[in-house]
């Protein structure tokens, strides 16, 4: 099983290029189930998750034409399954997109329960709901969501008990084949629902309020494909950031968007880094400080994303002072925090708080990921720990970060893939 062998002490300094964002490309591969013509869709990033979402469709019978640029053209014109495995569903949660294509467009679905995660239950009562809100039947049996409708989805007026991103996903692309006007109220705002909706809009959907948390989307009877360029990843950007704060060091970050990072940016500057935007860049210069602790508290967008959490909670764990993190999303995201203690990290968590005292040192130690963010959170410690930390099931970081050894070792940063 591979692992992480980081030598940590390194000042990251240099210039990397972000990747395509994992959470809108997941959306949009499900959103060429919509139509029977060629989805071309650009700007992919290279992780386990797309390859999951890709062999998902493959399953169905659909064929995905992978080209050298980081682009794939979909067709589901050859569609002969409407079954989304167990096998696959449990590997990636993100499988549940398919649910809301599959019934608006071919009137059925059988898609595997997703189950808990690591990081809470993470139910989908929601996506369920709304589905049979706009006329689908559902029965969940043997671990299963079926799910039929004769002739077309209806409009419905939906209203989420909580901000979902991806049942608002789900419900918003269920909707552009509804018969009527489906309007959905509280509905998720994060850069990755715009991105599928610009997408879907491209294939010609219907969709106004996007961006918003009332989105109304007036059903048509049949979408065309479309070229759609994926956009960045928000959280490896932040990531990266974090990872030069921590060093001391001074990045600069390609292809990117720092209007997304709004949050994020904040924090830093709060924390003593000095930080440069342009359009589509990011810099930040740590000039060999420690960061300054910040608190944290986490909820939807555009409030500071729950998938950075653990990363700050790193960077508190080096600063000068005490921070506090708060996680309102999910039940239990701080598996991170028990593996950081290893390092020497000093964490106090209480409910859905950590308490964490900025220490000059973290030690290197073997330390197990939990999940893709903890992993990342365990990677930039490893990097700012004296001596040589392992990363062990390093699978969950391969589900969100492309290359992620390449990009810190174009940082500077000593760290190796190993196998053992
Ligand atoms: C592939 C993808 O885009 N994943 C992101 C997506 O996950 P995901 O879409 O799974 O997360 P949700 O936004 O749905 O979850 C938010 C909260 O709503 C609850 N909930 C959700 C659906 C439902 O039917 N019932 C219910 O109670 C969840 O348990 C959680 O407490 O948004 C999360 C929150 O920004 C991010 O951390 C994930 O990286
Ligand atoms: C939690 C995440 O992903 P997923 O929803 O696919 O588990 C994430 O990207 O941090």
């Amino acid at each position: 099983m591979d692992k992480l062998l980081i030598n940590g002490g390194t000042r990251l300094a240099g210039e990397i290029r972000i990747s395509g964002a994992k959470n809108a490309a997941l959306p949009i591969i499900a959103s060429a189930l919509l139509t029977k013509e060629f989805q071309t869709i650009r700007n992919l990033p290279h992780l386990q998750d797309i390859t999951t979402m890709l062999e998902l469709l493959g399953c169905m019978g659909i064929q995905a034409i992978i080209g050298e640029d980081m682009s794939v053209e979909i067709c589901a014109g050859q569609i002969n399954d409407f079954t989304a495995p167990y096998s696959l569903v449990k590997t990636m949660r993100a499988s549940i997109l398919v649910l809301g294509p599959l019934v608006a467009h071919f009137g059925q679905a059988r898609v595997s329960l997703p189950g808990g995660c690591a990081i809470g239950s993470r139910p989908v009562d929601l996506h369920i709901k709304g589905l049979e809100a706009m006329g689908a039947e559902i029965r969940v049996e043997d671990g299963y969501i079926n799910a039929r409708t004769n002739g077309r989805l209806k409009g419905a007026k939906i209203f989420f008990d909580t901000v979902t991103v991806t049942g608002t996903e789900n419900l918003l692309m269920a909707a552009t084949l509804a018969e009527g006007t489906t309007v959905l109220e509280n509905a998720a705002k994060e850069p990755e629902v715009v991105d599928l909706a610009k997408c879907l809009i491209a294939m010609g959907a219907d969709i106004e309020g996007v961006g918003t948390d009332r989105i109304v989307v007036h059903g048509v009877e049949a979408l065309k494909g479309c070229e759609y360029a994926i956009l960045p990843d928000r959280i490896e950007t932040g990531t990266y950031l974090v990872a030069a704060a921590v060093t001391g060091g001074c990045v600069k970050l390609k292809n990117t968007d720092p209007s997304l990072l709004d949050a994020v940016l904040i924090k830093l500057r709060e924390s003593g880094a000095h930080i440069e935007t342009g359009e589509d860049w990011i810099s930040l210069d740590m000039q060999g400080r420690r960061p300054k602790a910040v608190d944290v508290l986490t909820a939807p967008y555009p409030a500071f994303p729950t998938d950075m959490q653990a990363q700050f909670t790193v960077l508190n764990a080096v600063a000068e002072g005490t921070g506090t993190v708060i996680e309102t999303v999910f039940e239990n995201r701080f598996m991170h925090i028990q593996e950081l203690t290893r390092l020497g990290a000093d964490c106090q968590v209480s409910g859905n708080t950590v308490v964490i005292k900025g220490k000059e040192l973290l030690t290197g130690a073997p330390v197990m990921a939990t999940d893709l963010r903890a992993s990342a959170s365990l990677v930039l410690a490893g990097l700012v720990a004296e001596g040589q930390t392992m990363v062990d099931r390093v699978y969950h970081i391969d589900r969100g970060y492309e290359c992620i050894e390449e990009k810190l070792q174009n940082l500077g940063a000593s760290i190796q893939r190993v196998n053992i």
